[in-house]
């Protein structure tokens, strides 16, 4: 038995010098990744580069694992980046959220998919048809509902009923439905 309980603290030793290491390697990554950010600022460029993600994807992922992680990553950046442009941008639009009947945000997709990870409250169950969003929130730490789930809230990219949220052309339209649902929602202030 103690040889076990040995081995184990050995085994969880190794583990956590592991997590510490993958942790420095992750803000490294993120730092280089708010660099690149920058450049894409300074350039006009898009901040998601999917072409760019795919011939990551392709050299470097060899199994669901490593293409799930490496997602992952890329979420990790694109939120950095996004926040890191927002800064720099300084205030653009501001608008308190408690009390207002509807709300229009325009801007980049990627963007307006981010704030919106953001004015969910954390633990949010969604129902999302569209898997870009559902990664984006899942990296936010809210959950994508299943068929048994009853969702806190229902996303559509385009004209469904009872849409709650409509993300759209450059626009995220939060309906008078969801805002009156308050539960959900943050008292935010939007940049
Ligand atoms: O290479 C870039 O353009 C990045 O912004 C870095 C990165 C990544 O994390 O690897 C992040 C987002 C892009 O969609 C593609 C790749």
């Amino acid at each position: 038995m103690i040889e076990f309980i040995n081995n184990m603290d050995t085994l969880r030793n190794e583990l956590y010098n592991n997590s510490r290491d993958i942790i420095k390697l992750l803000e490294e990554r993120r730092e280089i990744a708010g660099k690149i950010g920058e450049c894409k600022v300074a350039g006009g460029l898009k901040i998601r580069n999917r072409e760019r993600e795919i011939e990551i994807l392709k050299s470097l992922s060899y199994d669901h694992f490593t293409e799930f992680v490496l997602n992952l990553l890329f979420e990790f950046s694109i939120n950095y980046e996004v926040l890191n442009r927002n800064s720099a941008d300084s205030v653009k639009y501001s608008r308190i959220l408690n009390g207002v009947k509807y709300i229009e945000y325009r801007s980049e997709r990627d963007n307006l998919i981010f704030l919106l990870s953001r004015i969910l409250n954390p633990g949010t169950v969604v129902l999302c048809d569209y898997h870009e969003i559902s990664k984006i929130l899942i990296s936010a730490g809210h959950h994508i509902a299943n068929a048994i789930e009853k969702p806190d809230l229902v996303i559509y990219m385009d004209g469904r009923e009872n849409q709650e949220i409509i993300i759209k052309d450059g626009s995220m339209l939060i309906s008078e439905n969801f805002l009156a649902s308050k539960a959900n929602i943050y008292t935010v202030e939007i940049q």
